[in-house]
């Protein structure tokens, strides 16, 4: 188990201790100067220096990394358990499940289909570079910069990360602040097992994330909330540097009545109020028809008694609000509504029980923002038709959940609403799956990652075209002075329907020649042959008539 709830937590936006570091080559990196702006230029500077060194391009090398990583992970599990349970008050089993096992599990899935994705993929080729060779070559990108966030601090930093070395980038980490213990873990153990140089983790808060984002960087991937997206998007646009932005939102839950309430009730207890609510996909909120409510909070008040207990406070497996600011906003939230079950708090141990409210009017606060807390309403709809105009009359979510036993139902919420991902008649389990992208639509995000797409993400596709400097006769084509003969030899070698037609004049002329050049070889033979066959008919013809 980490820190006890209330434990020795800080209220800040930036941790005092990590600002009173300085800059240096291994641990956290801090400058609180007025030299900030220069020393920051000159981390990225170094790292920009290795990167162009060439060192993290070979393939043996990014697999390297990624195999010291991994021992990182293996050797100091104990520390990095401890650190993310201080954080959110998390057993150490809920760590390893919720966080270690991902990125092991990305690893191993790199570290097996790495030498497939870095090779060079030949590409279909058209009439003009028929002869030619065309592949595309993945390169990477240079410097990334990865802003993590607080809610699963080692998971939502190191698995970006993990393709980015894929991809063969080097690497700046911006853990967050507001998980202090797993930033400082980091910025302790990555510089004992990568590369120092290429590989560095940078911490600090706002003012530090600040100066951090003036400079230029190949590419962001931002992980937090959608209001400091837009700051880094900004501040990228500047460099017109690309963004992945890993944002938030409300994640709808709709409940159909035909439906097995027992296992649903269930499937969104767990992702609810795993992490005490404090999950980017958790349902944010439920829309039923108003007859299943009250059926639902028994169901969910049944489900949260066996998971956690009688006394949830005393529960393992049940987290705490990541400080006093969100603790006061999840409070905020409850003003004036119905609490249907829960809403016990404790603000010593910033301890919200798992809450439901009932019969929620939409234009209160707890639905006007993303809760990222353990607090459910349900907001009553009279039909499915209803659910989708309320769904579609907001913001896009990062993730929609439907339940029902009616696939054809499922089938339609999924086609007439838009959402980061879906998952039907569950929860979360869509962040699983790393063959499936991960990431948002409209304001929940944009771009993605997860096994492959991480790579992609990180990486160029090159279009690569290598010609011959022979055959320059089929070149004089596009060559000046321009001509209508040119102009539909282009159509033939560009355009489907020209070349199509072409093509079977240009078969015909083709067998026209070779049937004459055959004819011509072979005149001698053939006319023999005809002869013998003159000869040998006619001689049949006499010998019947002799009979
Ligand atoms: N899509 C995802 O994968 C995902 C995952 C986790 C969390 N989230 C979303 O993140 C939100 C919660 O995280 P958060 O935003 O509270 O995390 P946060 O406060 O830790 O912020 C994230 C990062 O942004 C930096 N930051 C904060 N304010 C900044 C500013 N003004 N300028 C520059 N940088 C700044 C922080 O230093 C931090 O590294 C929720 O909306 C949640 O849904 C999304
Ligand atoms: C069980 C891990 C879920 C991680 C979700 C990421 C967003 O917060």
């Amino acid at each position: 188990m980490g820190t006890p709830p209330g434990g020795r937590r800080r209220e800040r936006r930036r941790g005092p201790h990590l600002r009173a570091s300085r800059l240096s080559r291994t641990g956290v990196l801090l400058p609180c100067s007025s030299l900030q702006d220069r020393a920051m230029e000159r981390e990225v500077q170094r790292v920009r220096q290795a990167f162009l060194s060439g060192r993290s391009r070979p393939l043996r090398f990014r697999l390297q990394q990624l195999e010291a990583l991994r021992r990182m992970v293996q050797e100091r599990e104990k520390d990095i358990l401890a650190a993310i349970g201080s954080d959110l008050c998390k057993s150490e089993l809920n760590a390893y499940t919720q966080e270690v096992i991902s990125v092991l599990g990305e690893i191993d899935f790199m570290l097996e289909n790495l030498p497939e994705w870095v090779t060079a993929k030949p590409v279909k080729k058209n009439l003009l570079t028929m002869l030619d060779e065309a592949y595309l070559q993945p390169q990477p990108l240079g410097v990334v910069l990865i802003i993590g966030a607080w809610n699963y601090p080692f998971v939502l930093t190191i698995q970006p990360l993990i393709g980015a070395i894929a991809a063969g980038n080097a690497v700046i980490i911006k853990p967050s602040e507001l998980s202090e213990n797993t930033a400082t873990i980091l910025a302790k153990l990555l510089p004992q097992y990568l590369d120092q140089d290429l590989y560095i983790v940078i911490n600090g808060g706002v003012e530090e994330t600040t100066e951090l984002l003036k400079q230029r960087f190949d590419h962001i991937l931002y992980t937090g909330n959608t209001a400091v997206g837009k700051i880094v998007m900004e501040a990228a646009a500047k460099h017109l540097t690309p963004v992945t932005l890993e944002l938030g939102g409300k994640s709808p839950c709709y409940i159909d009545k035909d439906c097995d309430l027992d296992i649903v009730c269930r499937r969104i207890t767990w992702g609810k109020y795993m992490n005490c609510g404090q999950t980017c996909i958790a349902p944010d909120y439920i829309l039923c028809e108003a007859s299943l409510q009250n059926q639902i909070v028994q169901k969910i008040k049944e489900t949260v008694k066996e998971f956690y207990g009688e006394n949830v406070k005393e529960s393992p497996d049940y987290e705490r609000i990541i400080n006093r600011r969100h603790f006061k906003r999840i409070l905020s939230l409850l003003e004036g509504q119905k609490i249907a079950f829960g809403g016990e708090t404790d603000e010593a141990t910033r301890y919200i029980a798992p809450t439901v409210l009932t019969d929620v009017d939409p234009k209160t606060k707890v639905m006007q923002e993303e809760i990222f807390g353990p607090v459910l309403p349900i907001v009553p709809v009279k039909n499915v038709d209803e659910a989708i105009n309320f769904i579609n009359e907001r913001e896009k979510p990062l993730a929609l959940y439907v339940f029902s036993h009616n696939h054809k139902l499922i089938k339609r919420m999924i086609d007439e609403t838009s959402s980061g991902g879906v998952t039907g008649n569950d929860v979360i389990m869509h962040f699983m799956l790393n063959s499936f992208p991960f990431g948002g639509v409209g304001s929940s995000g944009m771009g993605a990652y997860h096994g492959k797409h991480t790579f992609d993400t990180f990486s160029h596709q090159r279009p690569c075209l290598l010609k011959s400097l022979k055959r320059e006769g089929a070149n004089k084509l596009r060559y000046p002075p321009n001509s209508q003969s040119k102009v539909d030899w282009g159509k033939f070698f560009l355009l489907k329907r020209f070349n199509k037609e072409k093509l079977g004049l240009l078969l015909l002329t083709f067998l026209g020649i070779v049937a004459a050049v055959l004819v011509k070889k072979y005149q001698a033979v053939l006319r023999r042959k005809a002869l013998l066959i003159f000869l040998v008919v006619h001689r049949l013809r006499w010998s019947s008539k002799q009979r």
